[in-house]
């Protein structure tokens, strides 16, 4: 049997090290301190303005704050913890739920990692379609302690559900849409990544997790409270800091929705990178599309007299194989204007 440490080739403890390994060593970063006085907008979900500040928020940033979003502060308190007890676990009883080669979900490094030379300072578990029984088993033989990490990720995958839902419902009115239209992207498999960054003995020439738009519709991201390591690309060019806001969830519009709106909208870029003291932990929810969904541009926006599309039809598993093919040629590879579009999908990703 190949051992699980060849296929994680070269698995390196980052919790021990005092100085960053060659293979961890990226150029140094351009400056990434923002100035302090831009910052992604908070956004009341109670507000009669909703929906026009997202409308606004997602043309202008493709990401922002949500606050009153009804997701219970306890809850958001215990999946961290339980990120934090997952990922404290020892290297060798965290590779008994490792991530396969080809599959989705586990403990590994982000998926896009083998797009870069260098390694990531971080370490990731994917869940998918549900709490992660058969793993949680293999990493707590005890039953209090595998029920509690699945309990609080299935109560949270309820939340994130549901919040969603009403974001999806929000920003596609923000362009006309009504909610019909939204009920059409809800119930698809759910995804929870789970992101941890120990603290880095150089972080100025480490890299958390590379620039990346998401594959998703959206993405809901919670983290550490008072630690800085979420970047986001703001379209003039610079990259902004997003400290975590207190009781605030980030938002990021992903490459689905930047579909749907016809390209109105752009999928945030974003980054993370670590800090030299503090252990950050981030719990990102991807919400796609139902697995037999096509998503494209949006009817109210497309058509006679109307906007020409700029994308082809796509569904979400045959979006994650171009992803995981081309990384940020994806979006283009679906772009009707692109003549070299004669990339047939050869790989889907299965996520439920
Ligand atoms: C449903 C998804 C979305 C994935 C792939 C698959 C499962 C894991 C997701 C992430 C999570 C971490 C960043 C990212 C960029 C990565 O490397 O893995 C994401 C990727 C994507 O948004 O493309
Ligand atoms: O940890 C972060 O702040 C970013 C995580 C992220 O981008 C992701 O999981 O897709
Ligand atoms: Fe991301």
């Amino acid at each position: 049997m190949p051992s699980l440490l060849t296929t994680h080739h070269h698995h390196f403890d980052l919790h021990s090290a005092d100085s960053l390994p060659d293979s961890y060593a990226w150029t140094p970063l351009d400056d990434h301190r923002s100035d302090g006085q831009s910052h992604l907008p908070i956004i009341d979900l109670d507000s009669p303005d909703a929906v026009h500040s997202i409308g606004l928020a997602c043309l202008d940033w493709g990401a922002f704050h949500v606050i009153n979003h009804r997701v219970p502060p306890d809850l958001l308190h215990r999946v961290l913890s339980e990120t934090t007890r997952l990922f404290s676990l020892p290297t060798h009883r965290k590779l008994l739920a490792a991530r396969s080669p080809d599959g989705v979900s586990g403990f590994g490094p982000a998926r896009i990692s083998r797009f870069f030379d260098k390694r990531f300072w971080s370490e990731g578990f994917t869940i998918v379609g549900g709490p992660p029984m058969d793993h949680a088993h293999r990493l707590w033989p005890d039953r209090a302690d595998h029920t509690s990490f699945c309990e609080t990720m299935g109560e949270y995958e309820k939340a994130m559900e549901d919040l969603t839902g009403r974001l999806m419902g929000l920003a596609l009115a923000s362009f006309g849409l009504d909610e019909r239209d939204a009920r059409e992207f809800q119930g698809g498999p759910a995804v929870i990544q789970l992101n941890s960054y120990p603290a880095c003995p150089d972080p100025g020439r480490a890299m958390g997790l590379a620039a990346h738009t998401d594959s998703t519709l959206l993405t809901v991201l919670h983290q550490t409270a008072g630690s800085i390591g979420l970047q986001v690309l703001h379209r003039d060019g610079r990259w902004v800091e997003v400290p975590p806001v207190p009781g605030a969830l980030v938002v990021h519009v992903g490459d689905l929705l930047h579909v749907i709106s016809n390209g109105r909208w752009e999928s945030v870029v974003h980054r993370a990178v670590v800090d030299r003291d503090r252990h950050r932990y981030s719990v990102a929810y991807l919400c796609g599309p139902p697995s037999h969904v096509r998503v494209s541009p949006a009817p109210a926006l497309v058509g006679p007299g109307r906007e020409v599309a700029a994308y082809r039809p796509v569904m979400w598993g045959e979006y994650l194989g171009l992803k995981a093919r081309l990384f940020d040629g994806a979006l283009a590879s679906i772009s009707v204007h692109n003549m070299q579009n004669k990339i047939k999908t050869t790989t889907t990703t299965t996520i439920d």
